[in-house]
């Protein structure tokens, strides 16, 4: 099935949405008698031009509401294009939006074979299916149940076991995975694989950006509707990547203006972090393995007579990808009164590619946390590619 050309080809495809938004109660007034909506246009996508060639797995990334769903969705024609056109070639089974293709008053049983004559098989060949597509779903007790009833985990092993089962040439799949419990997704990724080894093609929409890198050949990074990366995985990741820490540091702006000054002032409060490699110049971006020194500016006001100072190292999403303090360290701190600096030094950082930010947090021993800074400095590495996750290994192949 493995070929070349383009199985999936949009040419300057745009996508408006008429957005109405109700008037206020002084705008009814004024315009009495007429409607009481506003309309507005709204460009989902912007001037699209993609190829997907035949054999090839590409993710569709970018941030909540860039139009990824949208693209996918005129990809597999729920949705017309504005303008422009988008074509494509072979049997395409799409897992888009949850409970889309489904009937809610259908049982499970009459959706397999509703959805399964949508996607162009007959009842005969949909019978031969039914046992391994119920057996795969693993919802069996509930086959003859309304769907309107199924919890969106079950939704889904039902949609996703169909459309792995009515042998398409293209598999178009939305985040929606994500609902399914841990061992359902990884059948799912399991079975993904083996459409790849067959020669399939796949679209996936996801945030998952681990799965972006382990799984697609391709990556096509969408933002405010147009296409801003379209190549390999570990560009498109790190181009989106460094959006994401943009949005961050403009987003952590706007929530110190809004707090304000209306913060208690703290007894003690940590000042700054700074990031420095050790030649004492400031960085943000390293290779696995170089040295990290870590400079906290603490300032007290009265004393503490016991701290505990600690930093770390975050995950875009908050996670504590490594954290020490000077107490796990062994290491006791002099009384602190007035400004200090403490230094850190992180002789080999083996962190996989990626963007992580860096905290600080100051403590009492035993006591409350007085003082913590997240995201206090931010930290891109740049891998080699060869692996993906928080680790950065030179993992060999010893045999084969
Ligand atoms: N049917 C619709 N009517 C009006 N606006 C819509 C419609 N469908 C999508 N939109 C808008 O189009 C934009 C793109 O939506 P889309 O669902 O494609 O984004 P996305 O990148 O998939 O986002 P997410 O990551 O949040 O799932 C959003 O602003 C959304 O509100």
């Amino acid at each position: 099935m493995t070929d070349s050309v383009s199985v999936i080809r949009v040419r300057d495809a745009s996508k408006r949405f008429v957005i109405r938004k109700e008037k206020s109660l002084k705008e009814r007034l004024v315009n009495f008698g007429r409607s009481n909506q506003h309309k507005d246009d709204f460009w989902a996508l912007r001037d699209i031009d993609l190829d997907i060639h035949g054999g090839t797995t590409v993710g569709l990334i970018g941030p909540n509401g860039s139009g990824k769903s949208t693209l996918l969705k005129l990809i597999g024609g729920i949705l017309q294009p504005t303008s422009g056109t988008v074509e494509h070639r072979g049997r395409l089974a799409a897992l888009l939006e949850l409970g889309a293709g489904f009937h809610p008053d259908l049982t499970g049983r009459e959706n397999v074979f509703l959805n399964a004559a949508i996607l162009g098989l007959s009842r005969k060949q949909t019978a031969q299916f039914f046992d391994a597509i119920v057996a795969f779903s693993g919802i069996e007790p509930f086959i003859d149940t309304q769907v309107k009833f199924y919890s969106s985990g079950m939704y889904v092993r039902l949609a996703f076991a169909v459309s792995v089962h009515v042998d398409p040439d293209v598999l178009l799949v939305d985040e929606v995975l994500a609902v399914g419990d841990e061992p359902f997704q990884r059948k799912c990724m399991d079975r993904i694989r083996r459409f790849q080894a067959e020669g399939r093609t796949i679209v996936l929409v996801t945030h998952a950006l681990d799965t972006v890198a382990d799984i697609c050949d391709r990556a096509v990074v969408l933002e405010n509707g147009r296409i801003q990366v379209d190549g390999p995985p570990v560009d498109a990741l790190r181009h989106l990547r460094a959006d994401f820490e943009v949005m961050r540091q403009e987003d952590m702006e706007k929530q110190r203006e809004a707090v304000g000054d209306s913060e208690p002032p703290s007894a003690a409060r940590i000042v700054g972090v700074t990031v420095s490699g050790d030649d004492g110049r400031r960085i943000s971006v390293i290779e696995p393995g170089d040295p990290l020194v870590i400079d906290v500016d603490v300032d007290v006001d009265g004393r503490v007579e016991d701290p505990v100072l600690g930093i770390g190292i975050d995950s875009p999403l908050g996670q504590v990808v490594y954290g020490t303090n000077t107490k796990l360290m062994g290491r006791r701190l002099p009384p602190l009164s007035g400004p200090s600096r403490h230094t850190f030094r992180l002789p080999q950082v083996w962190l996989g590619e990626g963007q992580y930010t860096v905290h600080a947090a100051f403590a009492r021993d035993g006591g409350v946390e007085l003082h913590r800074l997240p995201g206090a400095a931010s930290l891109t590495v740049h891998a080699s590619g060869r692996g993906v996750g928080f680790l950065n290994i030179d993992t060999e192949l010893l045999s084969s």
